[in-house]
């Protein structure tokens, strides 16, 4: 469980982004963060991974506090809780779709391991006769697939999801929600910031940022 208490988030000078703000993520959730541009969709996101220390307020994952931890201690925790995929798929352009997929996890455990886990979620996300390929000779769909396969390789409970779809056109965006829709009946976590209603109304639960805190807002059914 994520638990956001009473937090404030500002950025030098005078933009206050959060504040007072909380909020409870259950375990194995699906939920869509929405609200205008700038209104800190992005900044959330960076607070759960544990990248934006909070001027004041707690964040607790699984009981552990994130911000009290020292920097090491939260890099440790957050590479085995969360995977991260963003809009720009972010995969390094001279390395092969197996390469990419591998690489975060290198300097932790031994290649061999690390290439059969890798080759089997590439299996998954159904891009096994793609391993050899550079990012540059696949679709932006099968990019973004295989940003998903980099983000799942340790296995982490929580996946953040920052506008996955932004780049890709409707079809590409439909193959996503199913890669989603599996990920998340395996019991992941998911937090995903988008603009797409329709990729918002797949989650469990809508969350607005409005007025610097956190609005529940209804899902659109059919
Ligand atoms: N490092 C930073 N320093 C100063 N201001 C920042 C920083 N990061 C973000 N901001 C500002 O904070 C506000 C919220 O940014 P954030 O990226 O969280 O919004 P967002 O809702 O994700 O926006 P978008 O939908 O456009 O991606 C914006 O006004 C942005 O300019």
């Amino acid at each position: 469980m994520i638990l956001i208490d009473k937090v404030n988030i500002s950025y030098k000078p005078n933009t206050v982004i959060l504040e007072n703000a909380s909020i409870k993520i259950e375990k194995g959730s699906w939920i869509s963060i929405v609200g205008p541009s700038g209104s800190g969709k992005t900044s959330l996101l960076k607070l759960i991974g544990g990248l934006l220390l909070p001027e004041s307020g707690t964040v607790l994952i699984d009981n552990y506090n994130l911000y009290q931890m020292t920097a090491n201690e939260r890099h440790t925790f957050i590479r085995d809780k969360v995977g991260f995929v963003y809009q720009q798929f972010r995969l390094l352009p001279q390395f092969s779709v197996l390469e990419n997929v591998m690489l975060p996890l290198i300097p932790y455990e031994k290649k061999k391991k690390i290439r059969d886990n890798a080759e089997a979620i590439i299996d998954k996300i159904g891009l096994s006769n793609r391993l050899n390929h550079l990012p540059s000779e696949l679709s932006g769909g099968e990019q973004q697939r295989v940003a998903f396969a980099r983000a799942l390789l340790t296995n982490p409970p929580i996946l953040i999801c920052d506008e996955p779809t932004g780049n890709l056109d409707a079809a590409n965006r439909d193959n996503i929600l199913q890669l989603l829709e599996h990920i998340h009946e395996e019991g992941h976590t998911i937090i995903l910031a988008t603009h797409d209603e329709i990729v918002a109304n797949r989650g469990q639960q809508i969350l607005e940022i409005e007025k610097k805190s956190f609005v529940e807002r209804e899902r659109i059914h059919g």
